[in-house]
């Protein structure tokens, strides 16, 4: 296997999704993705970036001194060597995740790296490329997200959360897109609901709007 990865950007950052959320991370950005959701806010990874071997790649993510690492992208797995990255990462101690949208095998994932799996929904348009077997691939450790569109979104997420008792494998996220789903009316249905899922708007694009880099 070549020991090297595409890559778009390597930053330093506070977590802006998932449980955690606030804490000091670096962000590893690999190039491309096979999806093409309508809302994507990373659409300047789909080409571009520099290839760059696993060992510049961990010489970069340790000039931070933060343990905690994000792997995200574009679509992260759709590069091969990315498991290398992950065996080197878990080896050093740092406490790793990975973003995926979801259209490739989760199973073959470092069992120490946290998986937070996006299932896709019909408002971002790549419901047909999820690869469903992924959702019973989810462990404790992992986390599974929703991001929504509109009122509709919500229902068919909200239907398959409870059809498929989600939140009873992993922690379930509920984050509206930006500056289309207003943040307040989600809050409002979760709390209709009564749904045991956790309602999260992206911290990052709060403190800094969005924009690479951060
Ligand atoms: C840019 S994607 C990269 C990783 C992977 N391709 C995926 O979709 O999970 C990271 C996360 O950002 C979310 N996301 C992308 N654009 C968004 C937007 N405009 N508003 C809210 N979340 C967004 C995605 O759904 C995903 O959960
Ligand atoms: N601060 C910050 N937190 C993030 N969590 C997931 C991100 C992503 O793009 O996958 C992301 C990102 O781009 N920035
Ligand atoms: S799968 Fe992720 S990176 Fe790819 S288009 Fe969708 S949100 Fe963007
Ligand atoms: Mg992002």
């Amino acid at each position: 296997m070549r020991e090297e990865l595409r890559i778009t950007e390597i930053f330093h950052s506070l977590q802006g999704e998932t449980s955690r959320m606030g804490l000091p991370t670096v962000f590893v950005r690999l190039t491309g993705c096979p999806m093409r959701c309508g809302y994507c806010d990373s659409a300047y990874a789909f080409t571009g970036g520099k290839t760059q071997s696993i060992d510049a790649i961990m010489q970069q993510i340790r000039s931070f001194s933060c343990n905690t690492v994000c792997v995200t992208g574009g679509e992260p797995l759709a590069q091969k060597p990315v498991h290398l990255l992950f065996k080197r990462l878990c080896d050093e101690g740092f406490d790793v995740s990975v973003e995926t949208g979801g259209g490739q095998p989760i199973d073959c994932v470092d069992p120490r790296v946290s998986r937070i799996l996006d299932i896709k929904t019909p408002g971002s348009g790549e419901m047909h490329n999820m690869h469903w077997p992924n959702v019973d691939a989810v462990t404790a450790g992992d986390e599974i997200k929703f991001v929504l569109v509109d009122r509709s979104d919500y229902e068919w997420a909200r239907d398959k959360v409870i059809a498929e008792k989600l939140n009873e494998r992993a922690p379930v996220i509920f984050s509206p897109v930006w500056e289309t789903l207003k943040p307040v009316d989600l809050a409002e249905w979760v709390i209709a609901d009564k749904l045991p899922v956790r309602v999260q708007v992206q911290l990052h694009k709060i403190l800094w709007g969005e924009k690479p880099g951060v």
